[in-house]
């Protein structure tokens, strides 16, 4: 995410002067929206649709409808699998997320026996779209579904070659394959060579579009909101596409970003109140990136409290980072660790100016969750957020001390301390803090109790982190 400095850097960064000391700079670049979402903030903004509730009336009429059509009788599993798919990719899976499970569970249990009817064991597209849909469900569908698609040498058929269809959705379906799944491991490469070559005058544009964008990004691997945009545009210029799903996508897609812009819009305004640019002019300027960012963790418009709260809190992370990274120097370093430890504002006194504001503005934020989530039972949850706020400036700390003693760790010593300092497990638990009851005790313990997930979220974001940053330099 950014230029990394730090016992393990290769470079060193600029040098300057402030509060008569010599201090290092990373010279991050200004923020590129500047005060572009502040007027989303303001009270004379109005909703770009003129009859706002009328669109609200339109989008529940369409929700009915395709509520309909997802527990209507339908005699083809085929159909009701394209339809899921449709209505996943467009973005409004969200609205029906009770109905697709229960039909999923329907075709789950009767899979066994699909090869009868339409349902044919040997159509690659309708077995890898069924085995993608129901493996992201949760359901424990095996990938010898794919056994079949094999040659008696064991080598995938040459008929398949030609099926683009089927290479595509084969494709998409080894991107959910787990440990184990040796036939998927080798269906990846067989698919991607074969979508790399295709011949494009046999194949329809729009299958041509969506196999390039495939090969940039597999379903899997995209942001929800961003496929689903994508989506709309190239399922509008399919001739079949259904009248009611494309109008609700669409609908639905616009108030969603309305709704972001007024978040950001809040968010920017609460960002340019800090002061951060003269406050901290060392720091990186990136609150849309990180409300982005929040935005892909979960989009739902029943976060927007949850995001409202992450975002701000990894903003100040991210100052943070940089004052243990960079601006700080070690004696500096040293009482501010201790001062976040107690985290009483009385603490702060004798703190350099600059330590001073972004300790303020963390304690002011915490108060404000505080308050915030008080007044629905989930005070418990501040103890959390402010215990993995110490842990994260404890362990920016470590890292400090071996740049500032020139100490260079091994690996044994840095993945530990690089796991912690990759941010994911005090984001991981500030993101519960302003969800709903959902969200219990239980699964704050489960964070904290090594769960293989975060710690697998926490390798992935640290090393891609570092490569980055290296090749940065
Ligand atoms: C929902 C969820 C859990 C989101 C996680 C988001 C996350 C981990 C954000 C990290 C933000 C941050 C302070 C990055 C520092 O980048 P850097 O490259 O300067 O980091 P470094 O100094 O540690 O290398």
């Amino acid at each position: 995410m950014s230029v990394q400095v730090s016992a393990i850097s290769s470079s060193s960064p600029s040098k300057e002067r402030s509060g008569g000391v010599e201090r290092r700079s990373a010279g991050f670049h200004e923020s590129v929206w500047g005060d572009y979402f502040l007027k989303y903030a303001s009270p004379s903004y109005s909703t770009k649709f003129k009859f706002l509730g009328r669109v609200e009336e339109q989008v529940e009429e369409l929700k009915g409808e395709v509520r309909k059509m997802l527990t209507g009788v339908v005699d083809k599993p085929s159909q009701m699998l394209h339809l899921i798919d449709e209505i996943q990719r467009l973005g409004i899976d969200y609205h029906f997320e009770r109905e697709i499970d229960e039909q999923l569970e329907r075709i789950y249990k009767s899979y066994s026996q699909l090869d009868h009817g339409d349902f044919k064991g040997d159509d690659l597209h309708m077995v890898a779209l069924m085995f993608r849909l129901l493996r992201q469900q949760g359901f424990n569908i095996s990938s010898e579904v794919f056994n079949n698609f094999k040659d008696n040498e064991g080598n995938f058929k040459k008929s398949l070659i030609t099926d683009v269809c089927g290479l595509l959705s084969l494709y998409e379906a080894c991107h959910l394959r787990c440990h184990g799944d040796a036939i998927l491991e080798e269906a990846l490469p067989f698919a991607i060579t074969h979508l790399e070559s295709i011949d494009e005058m046999k194949v329809s544009t729009n299958l041509v579009k969506q196999v390039s964008h495939a090969l940039e990004q597999p379903l899997r691997k995209g942001l929800p909101r961003l496929e689903a945009r994508h989506y709309i545009s190239l399922y509008q210029e399919e001739p079949s596409h259904h009248e009611v799903l494309l109008t609700l996508a669409k609908l639905d897609f616009n108030l969603l970003q309305e709704q972001y812009q007024k978040e950001i819009g809040k968010i920017t305004r609460w960002w340019k109140d800090i002061d951060v640019a003269r406050k901290f002019p060392f720091a990186r300027d990136r609150i849309v990136e990180l409300f982005f960012w929040m935005v892909g963790a979960y989009f739902q418009p029943e976060f927007e409290v949850a995001r409202n709260i992450l975002t701000r809190v990894t903003a100040l992370i991210s100052i943070l980072d940089d004052i243990y990274d960079v601006h700080g120097t070690l004696e500096e370093l040293v009482p501010y660790t201790e001062a976040i430890e107690k985290w009483d504002v009385d603490a702060m006194d004798g703190l350099p100016e600059y330590m001073q504001a972004l300790y303020k503005e963390i304690l002011d934020l915490y108060d404000e969750i505080g308050n915030e989530i008080a007044t629905k039972g989930r005070s418990y949850r501040l103890t959390y957020a402010k215990g993995a706020m110490k842990k994260q400036a404890r362990g920016y700390f470590d890292e400090a001390k071996w740049f500032h003693t020139g100490y260079t760790p091994t690996l044994e010593e840095y993945m530990p301390l690089a796991l912690l300092t990759s941010g994911y497990e005090a984001l991981s638990i500030t993101a519960l803090v302003g969800m709903g009851d959902v969200v219990t005790k239980d699964a704050f313990e489960w964070l904290l109790g090594d769960c293989k997930i975060l710690r697998a979220s926490q390798i992935i974001g640290r090393l891609m982190d570092d490569i980055a940053s290296h090749q940065v330099r």
